[in-house]
């Protein structure tokens, strides 16, 4: 379809505004894109298209059926539409007489949300106001960002995801069945987006949600939440942004035997199904949508970093729990030897728990040391792996190809247990100066293992970061009491700040969030055609740079709170480092402003062109 087509389609259908009609080349007189009798019908509607977007869309002419713009949040503004918008877009009658402000919205949204009686209640009106208004959703987060991102993401989105099916109001986002391969393209399509217009594409097969497994279909969520914290913490535009799932079946069985189950019901496809599904969506994206960040979350072990692997060279790939995790805990450990005044080539690291994330960990701390100084073989020395079977040692039967390069010589090992090794044991016989938890095994850093480590180092750094919150590995406020205090820890999870003896624990919470925003709002504004390892680490460096944990009780990382102007940081230096790396294919002279200029407002803009530019 040509780009100022547009479809026909009856005249109650929502009229999405659409970025595409700005391009002046494209923008044709309304009578001669109106689709067939909607123009005479729709009247004036056609030049007056609500616009609730930044300044660069608002050119848009659209369709605007009169009863359309309360029914798509991306337009709504209910009762702040103004006595003259409503005469102007043909609202007469359709709200009440009142007129509010943004801010007597949100009052009255927050209101309201302080009376659900639970968290998950809270996600559900959240997502109503989402499915709303866009604006005053995203204007509530930014007033009660730590309030509200614990609810629209980690940890409640977990919970929303196990209930999805039963507590589904309305679609959001693109559902992707393999069982209907041929309906990738036109998925894409019917959003009419232009190629132009998406700068994010959010995408799982939701095998490993957070630390909860496979959730099948009902993983569409985590998509969401995802694209809501890159929006309310680093201002990329909500319009630009697809939340996608790819339903390839689920192995669990409770979903298959649930009636109101919204997913295909079969078993996870595998193999060369699931490879081609794969391919046909990163030809599909990448060829409609050119420009955009294609981010990856929650893939299984065994498809995660493989796919990053086999396609990271030929499109602009992420994948978060990999390389978004490994950033924000290399951030986190910057941060911690900023306080022991150690470097990095003086670490032994255990990672227990060496799937997607915990290998992923590995290999950025493990390049770390190489920047200090250490041989990559030594570095890789460095670090011992444990998961379910223990401490991986070579030779072993189900190790992974990841995994393989971190495996033990069995000469190294001898003599430490009669058959595996468990944690305790390495603990014991590596006196690790960093332990790191990524196993969803909850409790698994007890007193006797921290206990164990703490003997051995002055001030052991500790990072539970399992999520939800029932899959963390240690609580910090045991940490503390366990250590007497010493230990340097943060958290996946958000954790309350603890006291010990006296002095009040500010608990960082070393969560992809805190980073991929501001990596993926770099990414744009470069305009790069790749994500590069200098700019994740430019991204690691610049959330440490924000942070001096040296006071007693100081986090390790920025506050959540702060996370829009440290989002804005970190994109100034994941752009300088695209340029840097040359994958920049916009290099603005003045960064920090075309930052700025990027980042959506919540707000509501002017509601045509005319009244933009008087
Ligand atoms: N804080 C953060 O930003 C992030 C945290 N995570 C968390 O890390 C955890 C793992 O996530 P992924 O790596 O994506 O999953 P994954 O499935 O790729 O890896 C989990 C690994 O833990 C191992 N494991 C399971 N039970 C174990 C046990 N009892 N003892 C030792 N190892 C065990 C598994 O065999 C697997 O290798 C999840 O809880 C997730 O929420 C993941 C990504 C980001
Ligand atoms: C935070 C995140 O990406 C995870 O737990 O999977
Ligand atoms: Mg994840």
């Amino acid at each position: 379809m040509a780009p100022w087509q547009i479809p026909t389609r009856p005249l109650e259908t929502i009229f999405r505004i659409s970025p595409r009609y700005v391009d002046k080349r494209h923008v044709r007189p309304p009578a001669e894109r109106a689709p067939s009798g909607t123009a005479r019908r729709t009247g004036q509607a056609w030049k007056q298209g609500v616009d609730n977007r930044s300044h660069a869309y608002r050119g848009v002419l659209m369709p605007i059926h009169t009863h359309s713009v309360l029914l798509d949040p991306l337009t709504n503004r209910g009762t702040a539409f103004t006595a003259e918008e409503r005469e102007r877009l043909g609202l007469a009658g359709r709200l009440p007489d009142a007129v509010l402000t943004l801010d007597q919205q949100a009052i009255r949204a927050y209101e309201q949300l302080q009376q659900e009686p639970t968290e998950l209640a809270k996600f559900i009106n959240l997502e109503q106001v989402h499915d709303r208004n866009e604006v005053l959703y995203y204007r509530l987060l930014q007033d009660h960002l730590a309030e509200l991102l614990p609810i629209v993401y980690d940890p409640t989105v977990g919970e929303a995801i196990k209930r999805y099916s039963h507590e589904y109001r309305s679609p959001r986002g693109v559902f992707l069945s393999i069982d209907r391969p041929q309906d990738v393209r036109s998925s894409f399509e019917a959003l009419q987006l232009h190629r132009d217009e998406v700068d994010l594409v959010v995408v799982t097969d939701a095998e490993e949600i957070l630390g909860i497994g496979d959730w099948g279909v009902q993983g569409i969520q985590i998509s969401v939440g995802k694209l809501a914290v890159y929006t309310a913490a680093a201002g990329l535009h909500p319009a630009r942004c697809v939340p996608v799932v790819m339903d390839v079946g689920t192995d669990n069985e409770n979903l298959l035997n649930d009636p109101l189950y919204l997913g295909v019901r079969h078993s996870r496809v595998r193999g060369k199904a699931y490879d081609s599904f794969i391919e046909n969506y990163l030809e599909t994206v990448s060829e409609l949508y050119p420009n955009a960040l294609l981010h990856f979350e929650d893939f299984g072990p065994g498809n995660a970093r493989r796919i990053l692997e086999t396609y990271g060279d030929r499109y602009r790939m992420f994948n978060d729990d990999m390389q978004g995790t490994g950033a924000i805990t290399l951030a986190a450990a910057v941060s911690a030897l900023k306080v022991t005044g150690e470097s990095f080539g003086d670490q032994r690291v255990v990672v227990f728990g060496a799937g997607t994330a915990g290998v992923g960990i590995a290999d950025q701390l493990r390049d770390a040391m190489v920047r200090d100084g250490l041989e990559p073989q030594e570095a890789t020395r460095r670090v011992w792996l444990v998961d379910k079977q223990g401490l991986l040692v070579e030779g072993m039967p189900d190790l992974r190809d990841y995994q393989a390069p971190y495996a033990r010589p069995a000469s190294e090992v001898q003599g430490w247990a009669d058959g595996d090794i468990d944690l305790l044991t390495t603990v014991q016989q590596v006196h690790p100066t960093m332990l790191i938890g990524t196993s969803t095994s909850p409790g698994a850093f007890d007193e006797e293992v921290v206990t164990a480590m703490a003997e051995h180092v002055e001030r052991p750094i500790v990072f539970p970061l399992s999520n939800p919150t029932e899959k963390i590995e240690a609580m910090p406020a045991d940490l503390l009491a366990w250590t007497d205090g010493k230990v340097l820890t943060a958290t996946g999870i958000p954790v309350d700040p603890v006291g010990h003896d006296g002095v009040r624990h500010v608990i960082g919470q070393a969560n992809n969030a805190l980073l991929y925003p501001g990596l993926g709002l770099g990414t744009v504004v470069a305009g790069a055609t790749r994500l590069t390892a200098g700019m994740l680490l430019a991204a690691a460096e610049a959330v440490a740079g924000q942070v001096d944990a040296r006071a007693p009780g100081a986090p390790l990382l920025p506050p959540v709170a702060n996370l829009r102007a440290s989002s804005a940081t970190v994109a100034v230096a994941v752009a300088r480092a695209a340029v840097q790396d040359d994958v920049a294919t916009r290099r603005p002279s003045d960064l920090v402003q075309a930052v700025q200029d990027t980042m959506w407002q919540p707000v509501y803009g002017p509601l045509s062109e005319k009244e933009a530019s008087p």
